[in-house]
């Protein structure tokens, strides 16, 4: 069975390639452009498998003609689709560099996919969608209102999938909202790479390791406890394996649905902050700054519905744990570059 990997070399589909890896009636092809330079994880990932069952195709997914060679190649059974832009204040600056990447490209591959008859999509989407929602608990069905265009570029994704669901009753798709996905692999072989990084936990754990002068906090005087933003942050193993579960989903021949990832309960900036301090026993800098442009307030799943229909309990919900291993993958990535 042939599964195409958008972004497979990327920090949340590497782990789920690994995961991937464990069934071996699997070939996985990954069409990555690596434009965060992360080589050494594609050598990670051909170690998992045999040679037969895996390839890695450099290339950037807005050549729709060499994309399309791909699809006419291998009869796909399913479509991971992780490949986008990530980048809230690069959104802001740069809209047609996220609109042309990360829905321009999904567009594509679900044209592709309906011409090549690949009726299982697996689509990589956001809590960004929501928008600043005054409730504590998210929920599927809430209205979408995304107030920066990362999320919006998400959003208009997840309508051209939708739409052709409606259009097309083969077609089936997952759309998986991921809140704030943190920490490495339990071994320590893959973990975050971004160029520039600019989520909190590795940037914290680049200052634990001195590697950062200090961590600036993004304002703190937000309607919170402390008035840093609350975020639900997902250990990388749980959300992989709730991709997983995904596919097994559809295999069931279950509908199309949206489910959100994450575990239903928020932790400040500060305490993130301070469970890093904790782990490493390290007193470093602390700036507060400006509040960044697109932020909102809280974020914070009501993960019921992934809990109930998948199969999946989530394993790491341990913030303490998801310090150290994103503190250790911090200290590799240092140990490497030296
Ligand atoms: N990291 C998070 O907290 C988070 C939260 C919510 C949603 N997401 C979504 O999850 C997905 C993966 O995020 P990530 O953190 O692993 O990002 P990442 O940057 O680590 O991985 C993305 C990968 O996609 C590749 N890519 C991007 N554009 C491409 C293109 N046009 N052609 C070929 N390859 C391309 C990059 O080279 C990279 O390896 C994204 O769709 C992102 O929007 C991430
Ligand atoms: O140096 C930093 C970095 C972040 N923050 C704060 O820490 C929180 C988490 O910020 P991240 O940058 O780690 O993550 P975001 O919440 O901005 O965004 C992430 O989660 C979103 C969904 O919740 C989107 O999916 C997006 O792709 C992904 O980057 C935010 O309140 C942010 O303001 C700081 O205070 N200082």
């Amino acid at each position: 069975m042939n599964i195409l990997v958008t972004g497979g070399i990327g920090y949340i589909g590497s782990h789920v390639v690994k995961q991937l890896s464990e069934n071996k009636d699997l070939k996985i092809v990954v069409i990555d452009d690596l434009i965060n330079n992360n080589f050494s994880t594609v050598n990670t990932l051909e170690k998992l498998f045999l040679k037969e069952n895996f390839e890695f195709i450099k290339l950037n997914l807005n050549d729709f003609e060499e994309v399309e060679k791909i699809f006419k190649k291998y009869s796909f059974f399913a479509i991971f689709h992780f490949a986008a832009y990530t980048q809230v204040i690069e959104s802001m600056k740069e809209p047609i560099k996220y609109y042309e990447n990360n829905t321009l490209n999904t567009l594509n591959l679900v044209k592709l996919s309906l011409k090549y008859k690949v009726n299982k999509f697996i689509f990589s989407s956001t809590a960004a969608v929501y928008g600043n929602v005054h409730k504590q608990l998210i929920e599927e069905n809430e209205v979408c209102n995304p107030i920066n265009v990362y999320g919006k570029s998400k959003l208009l994704s997840e309508e051209i999938i939708r739409d052709s669901a409606k259009a097309n009753k083969d077609f089936k798709f997952i759309i998986l909202r991921y809140f704030n996905v943190a920490g490495a692999s339990l071994d320590n072989s893959l973990g975050e790479i971004h160029e520039p990084e600019t989520h909190l936990i590795p940037l914290v754990a680049q200052t634990v390791l001195g590697k950062r002068e200090k961590v600036q906090i993004y304002g703190d005087t937000y309607p919170t406890e402390d008035g840093t933003c609350i975020r639900d942050y997902i250990h990388i193993e749980d959300l992989a394996s709730a991709h997983i579960q995904a596919l097994e989903y559809l295999k069931e021949g279950n509908d199309s649905d949206i489910f959100n990832c994450g575990y239903g309960y928020g932790f400040s900036v500060k305490q993130i902050i301070e469970m890093m301090q904790k782990v490493s026993n390290v007193r470093f800098n602390i700036e507060v700054v400006e509040k960044r442009e697109g932020e909102p307030t809280v974020l914070v799943a009501n993960s019921n519905k992934i809990k109930n229909k998948f199969a999946w309990s989530p394993k790491y919900n341990d913030l303490e744990l998801i310090c150290k291993t994103a503190l250790n993958w911090e200290k590799k990535l240092m140990s490497i570059s030296k």
